[in-house]
């Protein structure tokens, strides 16, 4: 996989859901509970996974016009949200899982130098409550999750607002992530970006990203590697 880097790079950002954590069981179950709630027939996992990545509001009214088969009025997408919070605040972290090699991956980027981050559409409270649960708080310099930043991927805004937080220039970041939406934040904001192929995506990660691993820990590697040189010698 190539990833061609003009300058070294001084921070990484990375996606959550489906990047960092495996956390589709516990949406899908404050989805088919806010469903179930609403007497209205409940997704299966497959189709959440679907749903997933443009935030809480895109997930419900995504889910909801699953299940109506038409797009929810604004009273009903009111319910479903005032229902799903709470469910979801329960649920959250409770089947979530890191993908394997991120510790390790984390850690050697850690030992390298690079400050860290996580860019996230899923909002403030869970991104922060997730992390801590699972242990990996303390590794990131700035958490900016799906509420932060004026608006979330794939515009440039949360990503940005990272570098700041870091201290470290966008041109000197990259972008880790699972979908389409982190790509297009990624080119927003100006920085190279390395896909990972397990996560939520709906297509190939080869389409919109020219660098995919299988693991985060496959990362530090890429970063030490220079850059193939081009022309004669
Ligand atoms: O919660 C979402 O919609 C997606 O979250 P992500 O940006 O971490 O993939
Ligand atoms: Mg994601």
């Amino acid at each position: 996989m190539t990833l061609r880097l003009e300058r070294p790079v001084h921070g990484v950002l990375f996606d959550l859901d489906g990047t960092l954590v495996d956390s589709l069981a516990d949406i899908h179950a404050a989805v088919a509970g806010t469903l179930a709630a609403l007497a209205l027939p409940v997704p299966d996992v497959a189709a959440v996974r679907g749903y997933v990545g443009d935030g809480v509001r895109a997930l419900l009214d995504r889910a909801l016009a699953g299940a109506l088969g038409h797009a929810a009025d604004a009273d009903l997408t009111a319910r479903a949200t005032a229902l799903f919070e709470p469910r979801y605040g329960e649920q959250n972290g409770r089947a979530a899982r890191l993908y394997p090699g991120v510790v390790a991956g984390l850690d050697r980027l850690g030992a390298l130098g690079l400050r860290l981050a996580v860019v996230t559409n899923k909002p403030q409270r869970f991104s922060e409550a997730l992390l801590a649960g699972l242990g990996i708080a303390d590794r990131f310099g700035a958490v900016i999750g799906g509420d932060a930043a004026a608006r979330r991927k794939p515009h440039a805004d949360p990503l940005l607002l990272a570098c700041a937080r870091l201290d470290v220039a966008p041109a000197d970041a990259l972008m880790v992530g699972d979908s389409a939406i982190d790509a297009a934040a990624a080119r927003a904001a100006g920085m190279p970006m390395i896909a990972v192929g397990y996560g939520y995506h709906h297509d190939d990660p080869a389409r919109w990203s020219a660098c995919v691993v299988d693991r985060i820990d496959a990362i530090p590697d890429l970063l030490a590697t220079p850059a193939p040189r081009t022309g004669t010698a």
